[in-house]
C-alpha cells in the first residue's frame, strides 16, 4: 500500500488548503508525509474508496507501472496475477467498451473491458488509466486496480449496485424525492468542482455515466473522454480534423445519447471548457427531477428511440440548441423544487458559458438548499408551511400538474373576472334575435355532444364548453373549445371567463362583434390576473407564460358565428362534404407569418417548423403568451354562415384530432357511426389516438337537423 496521496481538495470551507490524503495503516503507523506543523489540517479520508482497497488486500507488484511505464500509481495495483480475478456476466455493452460483473480477489467488483482494435484506442486506455489513476474522490467511481498488460486491458471499479442514473430513471422508472435528488446534484457537483480544479474537462457528463449505489449515493464515471484542459486545443483540432466531426460522443451509437447533453458552443465546434461540463450538468439535474428524456415527453426509455427520431433529426436539434435557444422543458415549481434550484438549472444551461456558475457557485449554492431544507425539517413544517411535496406525488397526480405553487384555481378565477364585468346582470339577447327576425328561415334541430381525453400526455390542457339555449334563450347556443399550452391556466381561465363576457356583450354589439370583444377581453383579463400573482408573487417561476388557442361557435337562429384564434378547427358538413370555417392560425401559414413580423414578433425556423419568438410557439394567435404579445394575438378571425336544410352537423376538435385526421376523414367516420353526438365525438377521438396523436384530444360534435334526417342524408 501507498502511504499517502496528495490532493487538492477543496471544499467551501478548506478552500486552497492543501489536503493530504493518508491511507489509515499509514496514519497509524505515523507515516506523514511532511511534518504535521507545515499544514493546517490533516485530512483522513475515510471515502469508502479506501475501505474497499483495505479489504481487497491486492499487492502492488513494483515496478506498479502499466507496460509502456506511462501509468504508475502508489496505492492502485495495475497488473494482477491472472488468478486474482474472474470475469462474469456483461451488464453494458458501450460502443467503447463492455463492463462485466467481476470478481477481483473475492469481492464483487466492475470490469471495464475497452473495446481496442487500434493503436490510438490503446493510446486512449493508457490516458483513461493515467487520469484515473490520479483521481480520489469519494464523488468519482473508485478505480480499485487495473490490468495493464497485453493481452488483457482491465479496468476493475468498485461495484455500484444500482447501475447508473440514466437506468434508474427510465426502466426502474424510479422517482427520487428531493432530498435525494438533491443529494445527488451536490455529489455530482463536488465531484465536478474537484476534476476542474485539477484542470480537467469531463466532457460527458450525463446521467449515464452517473453511477449509485444501494443507498442512491451517486458517482460519476467514464472517463472515456476525460481531457486535461491544456491538452485540449491540441485533441480537439486533431479530431476535428480526422473526422470532421466534434467529439464528444457525438456520432457514436445513438447519437441522442450524448448530443442532448451537449452545450450549444461544442455543437458550433468551440474548444471545451469548464462551462461546458456545466451545460451538461444543468441538463442532467434537469432530468433528474422531471424523469422525463431530454427533447421529449416520455419517461420510459423503451419508448425513447422511435419518440426521439421522429421529433428531431440531429441536425435539427443541433441547430434548435445552439441557434434557437432550445433547452429541455425546465421542471415545474408544481412539483415542489425550489425556485432557486429552477433559476440554477436556468443559469448552467445559458446560452452564453460565461454566464453559467462555476462548480465553486454550485456548490455553494447546493450546499445552502440543502442547509435550508434541513432547517425547514426541524421547524415544524405542519404549523405554517404545507410540506414540499415529493416530486412522485404530483406527478402521480396529472390534474395537479399545473396548478402552481399556492395552488391558484384558473377556473375559479375566470369566473370570477367574467362575472364582475358583467355584474352579474344578463340583459338578453333581444338584439341578435331582432336583427334576424325572419319567420321563414330554416329551423335547425340541434343535439350535440362532446369526449375529451387526455391522450399520450401527462397533463390535460384542454378545455370545452357546450352551452345550449344560451341564457334560457332557445335560439341561441355556444360551444367552445380551448387547447392550453405551457400550462392548463390560460385554458381553465377562459373557458369560465369566455362565455361570461359573451353574455354580458349579447346586449351591447352583433355577434361577430360580441365574439372578438370575448376573446380580447378573456385574454386582457387573463393576463392582468397572471400579473398581478406575479406581483403577489404567488406566481414565482419566471418566465412562465401560459396560453390557449380558442375556437367558439355560437348560433343565433340559422345563423352560425365561428371565432377562432390559434389552432383548433370547426368544419362543417354540408352535403357530405367538409366545408372549413376556420383557418389554422400557425407559423407556417405564410399570411399569419407576415402578420406576426409586421406586430413585431419574431418568426423563426425552428426544430421541425416555423415558430414564434424565443418561447418556439407554433401557433399564431391565443389567449395569453403574454410574453409573445402583441404579436401573438387574441383576436379571431370570424366566418358568418347561414344554415340550410342541406348542412347536417359541425365538428370542433383539438388540434390533437386534426394532426392525425382529415376533414373529408372525419366526416367519413361520422357517416359510419351511429348517429349520437357524443358517440361520434368519442368515435373521432379514439380514431385519433389510436393514429398515434400525442396531443390532448377535444372533439365536440353538433347535429344541425334531427338525426334521422342526417341519417337519410348519406
Ligand atoms: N462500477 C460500476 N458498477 C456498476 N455498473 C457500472 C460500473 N461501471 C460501469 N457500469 C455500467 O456500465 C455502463 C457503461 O460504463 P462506462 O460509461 O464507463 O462505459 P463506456 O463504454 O465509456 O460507455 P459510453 O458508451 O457511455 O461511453 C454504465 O453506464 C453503467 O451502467
Ligand atoms: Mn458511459
Ligand atoms: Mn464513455
Amino acid at each position: 500500500m501507498g502511504e499517502a496521496l496528495p490532493v487538492d481538495y477543496h471544499t467551501k470551507h478548506q478552500a486552497n488548503t492543501k489536503i493530504w490524503e493518508i491511507s489509515k495503516e499509514a496514519a497509524v503507523a505515523g507515516k506523514f508525509p511532511i511534518s504535521k506543523s507545515h499544514y493546517s489540517l490533516i485530512f483522513i479520508a475515510d471515502a469508502h474508496w479506501k475501505i474497499g482497497q483495505e479489504k481487497m488486500g491486492l499487492d502492488i507488484v513494483e515496478p506498479n507501472t502499466c507496460v509502456r511505464g506511462c501509468c504508475s500509481s502508489n496505492s492502485i495495483p495495475l497488473h494482477l496475477p491472472p488468478s486474482s480475478f474472474t470475469l462474469l456476466s456483461a451488464i453494458a455493452k458501450g460502443a467503447e467498451s463492455v463492463v462485466y460483473e467481476a470478481i477481483l480477489d473475492g469481492k464483487k467488483v466492475a470490469a471495464k473491458k475497452p473495446i481496442l482494435s487500434t493503436s490510438e484506442e490503446l493510446d486512449k486506455f493508457h490516458k483513461e488509466l493515467q487520469l484515473l489513476c490520479q483521481l480520489h474522490h469519494p464523488g468519482i467511481a473508485t478505480l480499485l486496480a487495473a490490468h495493464a498488460k497485453p493481452p488483457n486491458y482491465l479496468f476493475f471499479f468498485e461495484f455500484y449496485e444500482k447501475t447508473n442514473l440514466a437506468h434508474q430513471l427510465h426502466v426502474e422508472e424510479w422517482i427520487p424525492d428531493l432530498d435525494q435528488a438533491l443529494s445527488i446534484m451536490l455529489q455530482l457537483a463536488k465531484a465536478l468542482q474537484y476534476l476542474h480544479n485539477k484542470g480537467i474537462i469531463h466532457r460527458d457528463v450525463k446521467p449515464a455515466n452517473v453511477l449509485l449505489d444501494r443507498d442512491f449515493s451517486a458517482c460519476l464515471a467514464d472517463f472515456g473522454l476525460a481531457e486535461y484542459k491544456k491538452d485540449l486545443r491540441r485533441v480537439s483540432t486533431v479530431n476535428w480534423r480526422s473526422s470532421g466531426k466534434p467529439t464528444g460522443g457525438f456520432h457514436k451509437k445513438n447519437m441522442v445519447g450524448t448530443l442532448i447533453y451537449m452545450a450549444p458552443e461544442i455543437l458550433t465546434k468551440e474548444i471545451h471548457t469548464e462551462k461546458s461540463d456545466v451545460y451538461s450538468f444543468g441538463v442532467s439535474i434537469n432530468e433528474l427531477l422531471t424523469g422525463v428524456i431530454p427533447y421529449t415527453d416520455i419517461r420510459a426509455e423503451a419508448q425513447a428511440h422511435t419518440v426521439l427520431e421522429m421529433n428531431y433529426t440531429e441536425q435539427q436539434l443541433t441547430s434548435a440548441v445552439s441557434s434557437g435557444g432550445l433547452r429541455p422543458v425546465l421542471a415545474g415549481i408544481e412539483s415542489g423544487v425550489p425556485a432557486s434550484m429552477l433559476s440554477l438549472i436556468q443559469k448552467c444551461w445559458d446560452a452564453n458559458p460565461q454566464n453559467r456558475p462555476s462548480f465553486n457557485d454550485i456548490v455553494l449554492e447546493l450546499d445552502d438548499m440543502l442547509q435550508q431544507r434541513k432547517k425547514m425539517e426541524k421547524e415544524d413544517l405542519s404549523l405554517h408551511q404545507p410540506p414540499i411535496s415529493h416530486v412522485h406525488q404530483v406527478m402521480d397526480d396529472v390534474n395537479n400538474l399545473h396548478t402552481y405553487q399556492e395552488k391558484i384555481n384558473w377556473s375559479t378565477q375566470g369566473e370570477c373576472v367574467s362575472k364582475g364585468a358583467s355584474f352579474g346582470v344578463h340583459s338578453g339577447f333581444r338584439m341578435w334575435l331582432d336583427g334576424f327576425d325572419d319567420p321563414l328561415a330554416y329551423h335547425l334541430v340541434l343535439s350535440w355532444g362532446s369526449f375529451a381525453t387526455c391522450g399520450r400526455r401527462e397533463s390535460m390542457e384542454d378545455m370545452h364548453f357546450l352551452m345550449p339555449f344560451l341564457c334560457n334563450e332557445k335560439d341561441v347556443h355556444a360551444f367552445g373549445i380551448f387547447d392550453g399550452h405551457r400550462g392548463a391556466a390560460a385554458a381553465e381561465f377562459s373557458v369560465q371567463a369566455l362565455p361570461e363576457f359573451l353574455k354580458a356583450l349579447g346586449s351591447m354589439c352583433s355577434p361577430a362583434d360580441a365574439l372578438v370583444e370575448a376573446f380580447v377581453r378573456t385574454d386582457v383579463a387573463f393576463r392582468d390576473e397572471l400579473d398581478s400573482h406575479r406581483k403577489s408573487r404567488r406566481v414565482i417561476q419566471k418566465d412562465w407564460h401560459p396560453g390557449c388557442t380558442a375556437a367558439v361557435a355560437l348560433i343565433v337562429k340559422n345563423k352560425l358565428f365561428v371565432a377562432n384564434a390559434g389552432d383548433c378547427r370547426t368544419i362543417l358538413c354540408r352535403r357530405g362534404c367538409p366545408v372549413a370555417l376556420s383557418r389554422d392560425h400557425v407559423a407556417s401559414c405564410p399570411e399569419e407569418r407576415n402578420r406576426v413580423v409586421s406586430a413585431g414578433g419574431e418568426v423563426k425556423w425552428q426544430v421541425d417548423t416555423w415558430r414564434v419568438g424565443r418561447a418556439a410557439l407554433q401557433v399564431t394567435r391565443s389567449i395569453g403568451d403574454d410574453d409573445l404579445k402583441p404579436a401573438v394575438t387574441a383576436e379571431p378571425e370570424i366566418t358568418e354562415t347561414v344554415l340550410s336544410v342541406e348542412d347536417e352537423f359541425l365538428v370542433m376538435a383539438s388540434d390533437g384530432l386534426w394532426d392525425v385526421v382529415s376533414d373529408m376523414e372525419v366526416t367519413n367516420i361520422i357517416r359510419d357511426t351511429v348517429k349520437e353526438p357524443a358517440m361520434c365525438s368519442k368515435r373521432l377521438a379514439t380514431e385519433a389516438a389510436e393514429r398515434g396523436s400525442k396531443d390532448n384530444i377535444t372533439v365536440i360534435v353538433v347535429f344541425l337537423c334531427p338525426v334521422s334526417t342526417a341519417e337519410r342524408v348519406y
